[in-house]
C-alpha cells in the first residue's frame, strides 16, 4: 500500500509549540542520522563511565544514564563519576554542538540564540520497556539557556506541564523516533516527565531494535573550559 509508503505521519503530528519556548519538531532527525546517533549510544554505554541507573534516595531509577561533558548524578553536575567508578566522563563531540545549535534554530530561528547556543553536557537516557520518568524541572543547570531533546527507538508519552506545579495543567504527547523537542524562555523550568513507553514502536532502521533512548543537550553554566593538564 502506499500510504505505508508515503504515510501522513507529519499531517497527524505538525510542528507545534506547547507553550511559549517550547517547541515539538516530529521527525526531525532522518533515520540514516537517527542510526548513526544509536550507534554512538551503544559506544559510550561501554564506558569510560558506564550506562547506570542513578540512586535517588537509595532508589534506582528505573531509566539508565550515561553523561557527556559533565556527569550528572542527583542533584549535581561533576566531572568525575564520583557514585559510579570515579572516571572521568568523555567529551562532549563537537558534532553534538552543532546538532544543538540546529537545533535552536529550527526551533526559534536561526538567530544569535542559535549561533551562541554551546551545550556543555549530554545526558543520554536509555529506557527498556518499564522504565519512564516522574514529573520534574531540569533544574541542577545554573544556566537557563534551552535543553534540547533528541528520541531515537520507542516512542513514549511525554507530559509536559507548567513552572509552578508538577500536575495540571499540562499536556500529554508522543514523542517518537526523530522528534526533537526543546524547551527554554518561560519554559525551560517547566515540570516534564515520561509517563511510558510504547514497546515494539521503534521504526525500522532507526538503529534501536529495544527500548528508547533520549539525548538532552543542556547548559550547566558551570566552569567553561575544560582543564588542559589531564
Ligand atoms: O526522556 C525524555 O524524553 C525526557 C528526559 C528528561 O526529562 C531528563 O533527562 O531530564
Ligand atoms: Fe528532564
Amino acid at each position: 500500500m502506499t500510504t505505508a509508503l508515503f504515510g501522513d505521519e507529519l499531517l497527524e503530528r505538525p510542528r507545534r509549540e506547547l507553550t511559549p519556548g517550547a517547541v515539538h519538531v516530529p521527525g526531525w532527525l532522518s533515520l540514516t542520522q537517527q542510526a548513526w546517533i544509536a550507534d554512538r549510544f551503544r559506544e559510550w554505554s561501554a564506558g569510560p563511565v558506564p550506562l547506570r541507573a542513578a540512586s535517588v534516595r537509595g532508589h534506582e531509577m528505573s531509566v539508565k544514564t550515561v553523561c557527556l561533558g559533565w556527569h550528572w548524578q542527583p542533584y549535581r553536575y561533576t566531572r568525575e563519576a564520583t557514585d559510579v567508578n570515579g572516571v572521568r566522563v568523555s567529551a562532549l563531540p563537537e558534532w553534538l554542538v552543532r546538532v544543538g545549535r540546529l537545533a535552536v534554530a529550527e526551533a526559534y530561528g536561526n538567530g544569535p540564540e542559535a549561533a551562541g547556543y554551546a551545550p556543555d553536557t549530554a545526558l543520554v537516557n536509555y529506557y527498556d520497556d518499564a522504565a519512564k520518568m516522574g514529573m520534574h524541572q531540569d533544574k541542577d543547570e545554573i544556566s537557563l539557556e534551552p535543553v534540547v531533546s533528541l528520541s531515537i527507538g520507542n516512542s513514549c508519552l511525554f507530559r509536559f506541564g507548567n513552572t509552578e506545579t508538577r500536575t495540571r495543567p499540562y499536556e500529554d504527547l508522543t514523542l517518537a523516533s526523530g522528534d526533537l523537542f526543546v524547551f527554554g524562555g518561560p519554559s525551560r523550568l517547566a515540570y516534564h516527565g515520561v509517563m511510558k513507553t510504547y514497546p515494539c514502536s521503534a521504526p525500522a532502521g532507526c538503529g534501536m531494535g529495544a527500548g528508547r533512548i533520549n539525548i538532552t543537550l543542556r547548559v550547566t553554566g558551570l566552569e567553561q573550559k575544560e582543564s588542559t593538564h589531564e
